[in-house]
């Protein structure tokens, strides 16, 4: 079988034609790929942006919680990544895990977690996507706002949203109270992401001309049971009405609000409840060890110290219950020099103070922070090892929130709770309740050092920390007594004087309202003799009075909020004397105990308390209307029990929430009842309370009475007189009269104007008789003085001249004494001029003749003086004329 010649054999060269088809081809695709490529690299930045964007969001719904371990695994922007590595976060916290995909789908979230399990990058992540998915800008406006219930909290906030957000173009603002305003105004309308304390934002969004947040995409509450409480109900309430309702919202807590009320207020759109450790063995974090002593409250002073004494080389949180204790307690363990550096934070320092202690215990390895319940929430400080509560919390919450602060993201901490012996019971079957794992230790008696004398000795040198110590001691009493929880927070179970003299006192401060409550008991035992014998017990409140008490803190703080500034209480070595600020907080406390005693009272005395108690419901509910900037503060100042009337105040009357919100409907119900009265309602009253307008009443010169306002109506004095309101207003008779007062009225505004037209003739008629006469003069005198007008042209009146010639007659008429006058002057001029005086008759109607006619019937005055003297004494008469 030959071989085909078209077939090229093994050892012969390829078919040059082929060669180049194939070559060809290959060149051209090339090519378009090119042209492609370079089409595609022609494409707009936020086109291709949008592209993206459009592929992330498609695999939106792809996201399966089960499969993601990193942030990675979610469809997220590139520079939220990459804000992410940077910033060393790679794996997600199972709250992250579980929360951010939906946030991602654009639903409500409602997410609860321990403390420190990485709750804020939960809401972070979605927040900055959200903006990035619309390609925000600034002249965008408001897209997103974060608030937090501190302002430490919302710093922290800002600050990672700063770390992980540092990629993407969006501005980012931190809104908070103590502040300069207006410097915060200028910029507020270019932020995108507002991070905020509700009561600074409420101001802005009240005074700050053009802030709005028409635009907002997302709302996120941190600390969302916080937010919501009765603490910031106003304020949010306020804010929530400034929102739009079209948004996304996040709330995050480790304590969540599960209150459906709460959530009602924020419109959730079928919120995603996201309970993270909810089948959870503990609401803590593992890695947390927390314990608790009971011990006397005289011993808590000395069992601090002592604790200090043997933590040197740790970094620990202690929490008091009032902003007065932190102050009081800061200035005397300083002083005890335990080793170890000491700080203060509480809501009465100036805002720098506060950051500057914030960053300085930040910094610190080793310290010890004597904190209110500001620093109770969400706050993350490295590297905390101890949190020591050494007065009980408000509640399980509070415990959980302030134990918190150590143990955080995987680290060991642990938790130390000071219980009285009264507390005990209570408090710790609501953290077992709470599911919080707390174990009993005993104190060992022999590493106990006991202070009080060290006090003692501090207190007897300065008059300003004894001062202090008082005040410590009120505030305590009174933080205890205005607790909620009765059954764990009693305070006729205190061992008050032992106290007194712990703080370092001789003797306990007066405490009028003890002594009145201590009183009541006593009372009550000697009326139940007839029957029983009855154990004294703590008196409890009544609604009234937990009303008046109400009032008078909310009057309390009004006053306090419109005062000044306070000197920063972590300051060292003040001046002996007593500030008029404290003198002021004395004088409350005073008050504040006056109060308790009237409410006590005898029935007498509560008849006037009641009134006083309305004047401050009044002053109440005007407060509660005040500006959210001032309640921002004031939640602030506190924090939340850090002072006795602050968040607690909201809570620690004995009332439940429901009871609160009731009470707080029925003001409120009040209110608005007040503006819905109508005019025809007021105008009822007014009839009904005989209300007579104001009469101008005036008599002629002839003592004829004038009624001038209100004018007298004729249809008016009818139709009073055939009035009977005991109806009310008729319709009818209304519009009967007024048509009646409408022709009344229409009669004498056609009066009037007929007598002023007949004024206005008379006066035209007047006038052109005086300009005839005017006429007549003018022509005269025209004549008269053109001889000498030209040596006249100073303007001179010579009418004004007294009248020299006294020899003639007064009953001459007046024109001849003018012209008496003129003569006189003339004369002198005549006589300057050397002229003819002789007599002349008046001979002709011409102006010459009538001149010198003129000139002729003037007597010559002959003074019998020189020409000199002559000018000289004309001079004088013109100098005293003027
Ligand atoms: N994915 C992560 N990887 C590493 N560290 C993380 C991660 N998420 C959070 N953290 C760290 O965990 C710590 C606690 O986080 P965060 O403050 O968000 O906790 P939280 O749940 O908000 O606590 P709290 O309830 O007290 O407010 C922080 O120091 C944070 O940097």
């Amino acid at each position: 079988m030959g071989k085909t010649t078209d077939s090229p054999g093994p050892g012969s060269r390829p078919d040059p034609v082929r060669s180049f088809n194939h070559w060809k081809k290959k060149h051209s695709h090339k090519q378009s790929q090119k042209k492609q490529l370079r089409k595609q690299l022609k494409k707009p930045e936020w086109q291709v942006e949008r592209e993206v964007i459009s592929r992330l969001m498609q695999n939106y719904e792809k996201i399966n919680v089960n499969e993601i371990t990193r942030f990675s695994d979610f469809p997220l922007s590139k520079k939220t990544l990459k804000g992410l590595q940077e910033a060393q976060y790679r794996l997600v916290t199972e709250i992250q895990k579980q929360t951010i995909g939906l946030a991602l789908q654009g639903k409500d979230v409602l997410g609860a977690a321990k403390t420190g399990s990485g709750k804020t990058l939960a809401f972070l992540v979605p927040v900055l996507e959200a903006l990035y998915r619309l390609q925000w800008t600034s002249t965008d406006g408001l897209g997103v706002l974060i608030i937090s219930p501190t302002r430490e909290l919302a710093y922290q906030t800002f600050e990672v949203l700063r770390k992980v957000g540092k990629n993407h173009d969006f501005s980012a603002g931190l809104i908070i109270g103590g502040k300069d305003l207006k410097h915060e105004a200028e910029r507020i309308n270019n932020i995108n992401i507002l991070v905020c304390t509700p009561g600074r934002l409420l101001q802005h969004m009240d005074e700050t001309i053009c802030f709005h947040a028409t635009n907002l995409q997302m709302l996120v509450l941190d600390e969302a049971d916080r937010i919501l409480d009765m603490g910031f109900a106003d304020t949010m309430n306020a804010i929530i009405e400034n929102l739009p309702k079209k948004r996304q919202t996040l709330l995050f807590s480790a304590t969540q609000t599960k209150s459906v009320k709460d959530l009602a207020r924020l419109s959730l759109k079928n919120p995603e409840y996201v309970w993270v450790h909810e089948k959870a063995k503990y609401s803590t974090p593992a890695t947390l060890e927390q314990n608790y002593i009971v011990c006397e409250l005289q011993q808590k002073i000395s069992v601090l110290y002592s604790f200090l004494r043997s933590h040197l080389k740790k970094k620990s949180i202690v929490f008091f219950s009032s902003c007065k204790e932190v102050q009081y307690l800061y200035r005397v363990f300083c002083r005890l020099r335990p080793g170890i550096s000491i700080l203060a934070l509480h809501g009465r320092q100036q805002q720098m103070r506060r950051m500057e202690v914030y960053n300085e215990f930040v910094r610190k390895r080793a310290a010890v922070l004597f904190a209110t319940d500001i620093a109770a929430r969400g706050l993350d400080f490295p590297a905390v090892n101890w949190v020591l509560q050494f007065d009980c919390p408000e509640d399980a919450n509070t415990y959980i929130h302030r134990a918190g602060r150590t143990a955080r993201y995987k680290e060991d901490g642990e938790a130390l709770l000071i219980l009285l012996p009264s507390e005990e019971k209570g408090m710790v079957q609501q953290l077992l309740q709470k599911k919080v794992p707390v174990k009993e230790i005993k104190i060992n008696p022999e590493k106990l050092i006991d202070v009080q004398k060290k006090l003692e000795s501090f207190l007897a040198q300065d008059q300003d920390l004894k001062e202090r110590a008082q005040r410590c001691f009120v505030s305590y009493i009174r933080s205890v007594y205005l607790m909620k929880n009765k059954e764990i927070f009693d305070v006729s179970k205190l061992h008050i004087s032992e106290y007194a003299l712990s703080l370092g006192l001789a003797v306990a401060p007066r405490v009028r309202f003890l002594q009145k409550m201590q009183k009541q008991p006593i009372k009550e035992l000697v009326v139940s003799q007839d029957n029983k014998v009855s154990e004294p017990r703590a008196p409890s409140l009544t609604n009234d009075e937990v009303e008046e008490f109400r009032a008078y803190f909310n009057e309390k703080m009004s006053i306090l909020q419109k005062g000044g500034k306070r000197p920063e209480g972590t300051e060292y070595g003040l001046t002996n004397g007593i500030s008029d600020e404290d003198e002021e907080e004395k004088e409350d406390e005073e008050e504040m105990e006056e109060k308790l005693g009237k409410s006590k009272g005898s029935q007498p005395q509560s008849v006037a308390s009641t009134d006083e108690s309305q004047k401050n419901k009044e002053a109440a509910v005007q407060f509660l209307d005040r500006g959210d900037e001032e309640e921002e503060e004031e939640e602030e100042e506190d924090g939340l029990g850090a002072d006795f009337f602050k968040v607690k105040r909201h809570n620690v009357f004995g009332l439940d929430l429901k009871e609160n919100k009731a009470l707080q409907k029925k003001e409120a119900s009040k209110s608005t009842v007040k503006k819905k009265v109508t005019k025809v309602a007021e105008a009822k009253k007014v009839m009904k309370r005989n209300f007579k307008v104001n009469k101008k009443i005036t008599f002629t010169d002839e003592g004829e009475l004038v009624q001038q306002w209100p004018q007298m109506q004729k249809s008016v004095l009818k139709d009073t007189e055939e009035e009977d309101d005991a109806g009310g207003i008729n319709l009818d008779k209304a519009k009967e009269r007024l048509q009646e007062e409408d022709k009344f009225d229409k009669e004498e505004y056609r009066k009037k104007i007929k007598a002023k037209h007949r004024e206005k003739r008379l006066k035209e008629r007047e006038a052109r008789r005086e300009a005839n006469k005017r006429q007549v003069k003018s022509k005269d005198e025209e004549e008269a003085f053109l001889d000498w007008s030209d040596d006249d042209d100073d303007g001179f009146d010579p009418s004004t001249l007294p009248d020299p010639d006294k020899y003639r007659s007064s009953e001459e008429s007046d024109s001849e004494d003018m012209e008496n006058k003129i003569s006189s002057v003339t004369k002198k001029k005549q006589g300057m001029r050397k002229r003819n005086n002789s007599q002349v008759e008046d001979t002709g109607p011409t102006s010459r003749n009538r001149k010198k006619a003129k000139w002729e019937t003037l007597e010559p005055l002959d003074t019998g003086l020189s020409l000199a003297e002559d000018e000289e004494l004309v001079l004088h008469l013109l100098k005293s004329q003027s």
